[in-house]
C-alpha cells in the first residue's frame, strides 16, 4: 500500500483509481462497507483502489472552538487501510484553501491528476465550498468526467445508524464494548514504545508507553487491554492519562503487559482495548498509587482467567 500525505494540487497519479471519499474516524463498520466496495470494485475493473481522506478531522479546521477529539489517529488509520487491502491512501492536507475549493474543481482534480475512474462514498457525503457538492452533484458529472458512482445507504446495528460521533459519545463515556460493536473490531491504537520516567520497573509493574497523539477521544483512565508484539497477542492493562500523582505534564499512554518481561523500546506494538476499569486518581503518595495498580493487574488478571501470572 502507498501512502501519500501531500496538498491535493501536488498530487499526480498515472494509474487509474477508483476511489473511497470520506473522513473516515474510527473506520466504522458503514466506513469498512464503503472501502471494501471501492476495493472490490477497483479488482472487477482491474485498476487500482484508493482512500481520498485528510490529514486532520475537517471539523477541527472549519471550526476549530468545537476542538473535536478524534477516535483513530492517522499511524492506526494506514494499519486498518491495509489490511481491507486498499491500495493507495491519500492524506490531503485540509486547510482553508483546500475547504474553499468549487465542488466543480474538485472533481476536475480528480480526473485530471488521480485518474478516477469510479467514486464511492456516503449518501451523507458532501465537499467543497460551505459543502455545496454533494452526492447529487457527483451524479450530475459522471458522463462528463468519465467516472461512475457507488453511493453507500446508512449501515445499522440493532435498528440504530452507526455514525462517528456515536462512536466518540459511547468512548468518552468509557462504553467500549459498545463502541466496539459499531467499529466492527476491538478499538486499537497502534505505534512505537518510547522511554518513560523509569519508574514503572522500581514498583514492579513496567509499562510500555506508546508514542500516539493527544487529541485522542478516550476517556483518561484504566482499562482492560490486548497487547500485539510482532503479530502475537498478550493480555494487559493500560492506562491513559496524566498520571496525576506523578504530575505528568503530557498526556500518555502506558501498558503493563502480563507475563512479559522484554525490552520493547522502539518496537512497534498494537494495544486493543476492550474494557474500561475506572477514572485516573490523584493518590496521595506513590504507595497508594502502586497499590491500586497491583489491583488492577489482578483484575486484569481475573478478566483474562489467567492463573499461573507473576508480577515481574
Ligand atoms: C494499570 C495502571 C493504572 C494506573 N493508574 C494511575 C492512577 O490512577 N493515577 C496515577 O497518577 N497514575 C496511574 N498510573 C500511572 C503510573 O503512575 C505510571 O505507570 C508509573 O508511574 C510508571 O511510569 P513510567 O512508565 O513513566 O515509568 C497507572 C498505571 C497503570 C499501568
Ligand atoms: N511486562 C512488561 N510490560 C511493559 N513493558 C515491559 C514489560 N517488561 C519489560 N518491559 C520493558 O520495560 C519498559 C518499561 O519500563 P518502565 O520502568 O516503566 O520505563 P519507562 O518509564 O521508560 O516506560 C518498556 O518500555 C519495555 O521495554
Amino acid at each position: 500500500m502507498i501512502v501519500i500525505e501531500d496538498k491535493m494540487q501536488n498530487i499526480k497519479i498515472d494509474e487509474d483509481l477508483c476511489i473511497a471519499l470520506g473522513t473516515f474516524d474510527g473506520i466504522h463498520i458503514g466506513h469498512q462497507k464503503l472501502i471494501k466496495e471501492a476495493v472490490s470494485s477497483a479488482k472487477s475493473k482491474k485498476i487500482k483502489s484508493a482512500v481520498f481522506t485528510f490529514n486532520k478531522h475537517p471539523f477541527n479546521v472549519l471550526k476549530p472552538e468545537h476542538n473535536i477529539k478524534i477516535i483513530t489517529d492517522n499511524k492506526t488509520k494506514v494499519q486498518i487501510f491495509k489490511s481491507l487491502g486498499v491500495d493507495y491512501v491519500f492524506f490531503i492536507d485540509f486547510n482553508a484553501e483546500f475547504a474553499n475549493i468549487m465542488p466543480i474543481d474538485f472533481i476536475e482534480c480528480l480526473h485530471k491528476q488521480f485518474n478516477v475512474k469510479s467514486i464511492v462514498c456516503g449518501y451523507n457525503f458532501t465537499f467543497g465550498r460551505f459543502g455545496t457538492g454533494d452526492v447529487d452533484f457527483l451524479r450530475k458529472y459522471q458522463n462528463i468526467y468519465h467516472y461512475d458512482l457507488k453511493v453507500i445507504e446508512k449501515v445499522t446495528l440493532n435498528n440504530i445508524s452507526i455514525s462517528s460521533s456515536k462512536i466518540r459519545k459511547k468512548i468518552e463515556e468509557g462504553k467500549i464494548e459498545e463502541a466496539n460493536q459499531m467499529l466492527g473490531y476491538n478499538l486499537f491504537f497502534y505505534g512505537s514504545v518510547i522511554e518513560g520516567k523509569h519508574l514503572g520497573n522500581k514498583l514492579g509493574f513496567p509499562t510500555a508507553n506508546l508514542d500516539i497523539p493527544l487529541n485522542l477521544c478516550l476517556r483518561n483512565g484504566v482499562y482492560i487491554t490486548q497487547t500485539y508484539i510482532n503479530e502475537k497477542k498478550y493480555p494487559s492493562i493500560s492506562n491513559i492519562g496524566f498520571a496525576p500523582t506523578l504530575d505528568c505534564k503530557e498526556r500518555i499512554l502506558e501498558t503493563h503487559i502480563l507475563n512479559v518481561n522484554e525490552n520493547l523500546y522502539d518496537s512497534y506494538v498494537k494495544i486493543e482495548f476492550l474494557k474500561f476499569i475506572r477514572d485516573e486518581v490523584k493518590f496521595n503518595n506513590i504507595e497508594e498509587l502502586k497499590k491500586r495498580v497491583y489491583n488492577d493487574i489482578y483484575t486484569a488478571k481475573r478478566y483474562f482467567e489467567l492463573d499461573n501470572f507473576c508480577l515481574h
